[in-house]
């Protein structure tokens, strides 16, 4: 198989302002599809090394290859309006309504108006801002939240295959910040999309990385998948950064792909093959932290025309519980009722499993 050439990739970049190196010798390439993650400390160089990207910041050594063609070869301004940018402070243009601000990187490309008015209504749309209400207004008259929704829309609304975001949800509480970033992660839209995305929240990390890239003074510390760091941590520092948030992306990175084997040998598990009513169709790699918010949603109600809650273990009848089938293709016959605590030992054997691998 011919190998693919990166969507982008970065060589050897370094920065130094004055005696401080911010960026030092930073690699990494990524394919059509993939989120990068760059994590790390306040000042570890995150912004930094985002803006060397699309040619914001020029790197004293080293090069960034887009689509394998360095990104000196043509102007800056060129480059930016084919990459798609959010940055920290969301930096709407404030005479200007949402509608507006969405469509300036489309028009400066010369797009015909009427496709880019459609784009723009279908953007809104997509990101809950429907536009019969919210077209015509401007930024001052928008939430936090709204306004980096617009953001997002002006930095999809070229449909530029490569995306970076500096703090996407900076300004936002912890509770809106959650549901924002799930409509993001399940935006259509951007799932096609290559996205470098700038944080220093690790929950936020796990939930969206492919790939995450640790960053401290300047220095990579660890580049890999989320399960990578977590389980295979590359030195002290990147063993102590997730420390106290360790359970909760234990998590969101073990799947129940993880846990199958284990859930299936639990006394609480029950499989029957001609269940009727409702089952939750889930993919193998959904995490077990979606699958016990799953669990605790107040519908959870065992119930089958063969086999009755009373008929269930005491366990399985008394907590919370709801019938699981695998999405195809899969080899394991369901659906089956999982409930809280044989999701939480299969849990806690796939923990010691990896942990001790
Ligand atoms: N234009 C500049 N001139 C001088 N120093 C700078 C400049 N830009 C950034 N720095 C310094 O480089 C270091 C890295 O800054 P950067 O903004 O990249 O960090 P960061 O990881 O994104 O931080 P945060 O998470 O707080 O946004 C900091 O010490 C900062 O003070």
């Amino acid at each position: 198989m011919l190998p693919i050439t990166p969507v982008i990739e970065a060589r050897g970049l370094t920065k130094h302002y004055g005696p401080q190196v911010v960026v030092q010798d930073v690699s990494f390439a990524l394919q059509p599809g993939e989120t990068l993650v760059l994590l790390g400390p306040s000042g570890c160089g995150k912004t930094t090394l985002l803006r060397m990207l699309n040619r914001l910041v020029e790197p004293d050594a080293g090069s960034v290859l887009v689509h394998g063609r360095d990104v000196q070869a043509q102007p800056a301004e060129q480059l930016r309006r084919g990459i798609g940018y959010v940055i920290q402070q969301v930096g709407l243009l404030p005479h200007y309504t949402v509608a507006e601000n969405v469509a300036v990187v489309p028009r400066l490309l010369g797009r015909p108006p009427t496709e880019v008015a459609t784009r723009t209504t279908e953007l809104l749309t997509r990101l809950h801002l429907p536009p019969e209400r919210f077209a015509g207004l401007y930024p001052h008259q928008l939430s936090g939240g709204q306004q980096q929704r617009v953001g997002l829309a002006r930095a999809l609304a070229a449909d530029p295959p490569l995306v970076l975001l500096d703090e996407p949800f900076g300004a936002l509480d912890p509770i809106t910040r959650a549901s924002i970033r799930r409509e993001f992660r399940e935006l259509p839209e951007l799932q096609r999309k290559t996205v470098v995305l700038v944080t220093h929240d690790v929950t936020e990390a796990f939930e969206l990385a492919d790939q995450i890239l640790l960053l401290e003074a300047g220095r990579v510390q660890q580049l890999g998948a989320p399960r990578d760091l977590l389980f295979r941590p590359a030195n002290g520092f990147v063993r102590s950064f997730f420390a106290t948030e360790r359970l909760g992306l234990q998590l969101r990175t073990i799947q129940l792909a993880d846990i199958m084997t284990d859930v299936l040998t639990q006394p609480t598990t029950h499989r029957i093959t001609n269940y009727k009513s409702d089952v939750n169709i889930v993919s193998p790699s959904v995490s077990v932290h979606s699958i016990l918010e799953l669990l605790s949603q107040p519908s959870a109600s065992p119930t089958s025309p063969e086999l009755s809650p009373t008929t269930l273990s005491p366990g399985a009848a008394t907590e919370p519980a709801q019938w699981f089938q695998l999405a195809p293709p899969t080899d394991v016959a369901g659906p089956f009722l999982l409930s809280y605590s044989s999701v939480m030992s299969a849990f806690g054997r796939a923990l010691h499993r990896l942990t001790t691998a």
